[in-house]
This record gives structure tokens, sequence and C-alpha cells, in this order.
């Protein structure tokens, strides 16, 4: 399949997160590869998945596009989604169709230049790539610089963007107003209305994680409401 092939068989449609951190019970390649199979059942037309393990297992066994990520903390940055080259080879190298990374504007470890990475990344891997961002502006200097595709996923993850709730809509909206690349809608969608919405604001594809593979945060959502005196009527 072509770039192009595979970015169209995403179009309109829903790509799951399949995450689980260390020490999460449902941590490992063998339970991310049983939700991603779930999720292709459920008419998913891509997966998003963190390191090089999962993401090979994921794409042997389910064969579908998957978005790659290598979360890693060094002690210098604040940025842990694919902060540095070696992240990024890692992921490509483990067969992800679109390698995405922290596309901020944050200082990354070693003070590495993300401009370099994109184009160490174009000069040895075919991969398409994907930049997460907080803000409009990191979503055009990311288009400037080469990327793929741009995701609003750290919108309410740095100290300088929009914290909400829900996902940032207005961020979709300004996004799909100045760039030609297509724009993901990712983080804190928690419904398929909101996902429908974000679709109808002219993203092209929506990613949803916590509310589908996440069921420690999905109780507590449930939870948090329940005890909430206003919404039970026990006030
Ligand atoms: C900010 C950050 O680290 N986001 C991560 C990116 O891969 C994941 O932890 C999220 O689950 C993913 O973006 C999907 O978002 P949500 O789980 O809200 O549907």
């Amino acid at each position: 399949m072509t770039n192009i092939e595979l970015l169209s068989s995403l179009k309109g449609g829903l790509i799951v997160s399949c995450q689980a951190y260390p020490g999460e019970i449902l941590f490992g390649s063998d339970i991310m590869t049983k939700m991603a199979l779930e999720a292709k059942s459920g008419g998913a037309v891509g997966i998003r998945a963190n390191s090089p393990e999962d993401i090979a297992e994921i794409k042997s066994q389910t064969g579908m596009p998957v978005i790659g990520i290598w979360k890693t903390k060094y002690p210098d940055s604040s940025i842990y989604i694919t902060p540095t080259l070696k992240e990024a080879e890692a992921v490509a190298a483990a067969g992800a169709d679109i390698v995405a990374l922290d596309a901020t504007s944050r200082t990354r470890p070693g003070q590495e230049s993300l401009a370099d990475i994109v184009d160490s990344l174009r000069s040895r891997y075919g991969v398409m790539l994907m930049a997460d961002v907080s803000n409009v502006q990191e979503g055009i200097e990311a288009e400037k610089m080469g990327f793929d595709i741009v995701s609003t996923t750290l919108s309410g993850y740095t100290p300088y963007s929009r914290e909400l709730d829900g996902p940032d809509l207005e961020l979709i909206t300004e996004l799909t107003a100045a760039l030609s690349v297509p724009v993901f809608a990712e983080g804190r969608i928690h419904t398929p209305d909101q996902a429908t919405h974000c679709l109808g604001l002219g993203a092209y594809s929506v990613v949803v994680g916590s509310a589908i593979t996440r069921p420690q945060t999905i109780t507590k959502r449930f939870v948090d409401e329940i005890r909430n005196p206003a919404v039970s009527g026990l006030a």
C-alpha cells in the first residue's frame, strides 16, 4: 500500500490507541494486541501503539495501519512522546506505518532539533510522520518542516495550551483552516458524539484511547459521576 492509499484508508475513521503503562495490569504486548484485535473487530481503521515491541506485535497480528510512538523520559526535557531520533528510528524499524513525534516548541532532550530528526527519518525510512502538537502555531511549524499529518494530541498537556475536559474543538477548527495536511483529532474524546463532532469540524480521522482501552479510567468516570451529589440527586 502506498502512503497515499494508507492515508485514504484512515479518512473519516476511528483509530484506537492501545496503550498501558508499566506497572498497570494490562501492560504488555500480548494484552495490547488483544485490545487491537478487538478494536479491529469493532471497525477501527487503525491503531496507535507505544514501544517497538507493541508496534511489531500489533502490526503482525492485526495487519492494520499502525501509528507508532515510543514514550521515553529524559531528565533534561518534558518531551516524552518519541522524543529523540533514536526512539523515532526504533519505531520506524519496528514496522510502524506512521511515526508520531512530539512536535511542540519545548526544548528536546540533548537540545536535538525537530527539523534534523525529520530530515534524518525522511532520508532513511519511507514512513509517514505525524506531529503531535498543542496549539495552532506548532501545527503550522510542523507542516513547514514536512510532517504529513498534524494531530491535536498534546493540547492540554503543555503549560501554554488550553485545559479542557473534552477534545480541543477550537484547535481542530484552527488547524484545519491553517493547514493543507490532514488534521487528526486526538485527546479526551470520550463519546461517539464528540468523535462525530470532531469529524464535522474537518478532522480527517479521530484517535481515541482512554475511552476505549483504559478500563480504570472509564470506571473512574462512572464512579465520579455517580458520587457527584449534584448529579445523583443525593445532595
Ligand atoms: C498526552 C499523551 O501522552 N497522549 C498519549 C499519546 O499517545 C496517550 O496517552 C493518549 O491515550 C492518546 O493520545 C489518546 O488520547 P485519549 O486517551 O485522551 O483518548
